[in-house]
């Protein structure tokens, strides 16, 4: 862990994970900012269903997105292109929030919306070329808690790390993160309601 991403952060809290640097803040908003922003998302966000296509066969993800961003930063993963709508009042309020924590800035934001316990994310990493070799992504979570789970992808000794989310919390992934590690967000059996996640990523434009 080299620390130099955030030392001036002290808010962002370490998680110790080998090959990896990884922040949590629990408290980024309070609940009623965060319920607030979780109404207006709701509503306001162009949500679908996306189709995408794993080893030749097409599948509904489990889950609604929709890509925001500034014009150009179109994005790639999975055999889908997402062309960014232009960012909301709310999002650009949301995004300079978290560019003041974090130090970073961003162009571009997925949102997900996972509906209720049938819904989840598989395993991956954002390693796709637009990102970039060592992306930091800012992921803020809204409404009800899920469980994330990170698993190395060399190191078969080490525990899996799991965080549970909660409303109005964040999470930064930078550095070699997505390089050495996988994450998830596993469908449950128990009953779950809506939770809105935001990822604020930085594209590096084609060629
Ligand atoms: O919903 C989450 O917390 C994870 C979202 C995620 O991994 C992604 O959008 O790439
Ligand atoms: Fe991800």
């Amino acid at each position: 862990m080299n620390g130099e991403l955030f030392d001036e952060v002290p808010l962002l809290e370490t998680i110790p994970m080998a090959d990896a640097d990884v922040r949590f803040m629990r408290r980024f908003y309070g609940p009623a900012l965060a319920a607030q922003h979780m109404r207006v998302l709701l509503d306001e966000i162009a949500w679908r269903q996306e189709t995408i296509v794993l080893w030749g066969q097409q599948h509904l993800q489990p889950r609604l997105s929709a890509w925001y961003g500034d014009a150009g930063s179109r994005y790639s993963y999975s055999g889908i292109t997402l062309e960014p709508h232009p960012w909301t009042a709310t999002l650009l309020r949301i995004k300079g929030d978290i560019e003041q924590v974090t130090g970073h800035r961003f162009n571009s934001v997925l949102l997900n919306l996972y509906r209720n316990e049938r819904d989840g994310m598989g395993w991956h990493s954002d390693d796709e070329a637009e990102l970039g070799p060592e992306p930091v992504i800012a992921s803020l979570s809204l409404g009800e808690a899920r469980i994330f789970h990170f698993r190395h992808r060399t190191r078969k000794t080490g525990k899996p790390i799991s965080l549970t989310l909660i409303d109005g919390s964040l999470l930064v992934m930078a550095g070699t993160t997505q390089k050495f590690w996988r994450h998830a967000v596993d469908k449950e059996s128990v009953s779950r309601d809506a939770r809105i996640n935001l990822t604020f990523r930085h594209i590096v434009p084609a060629r």
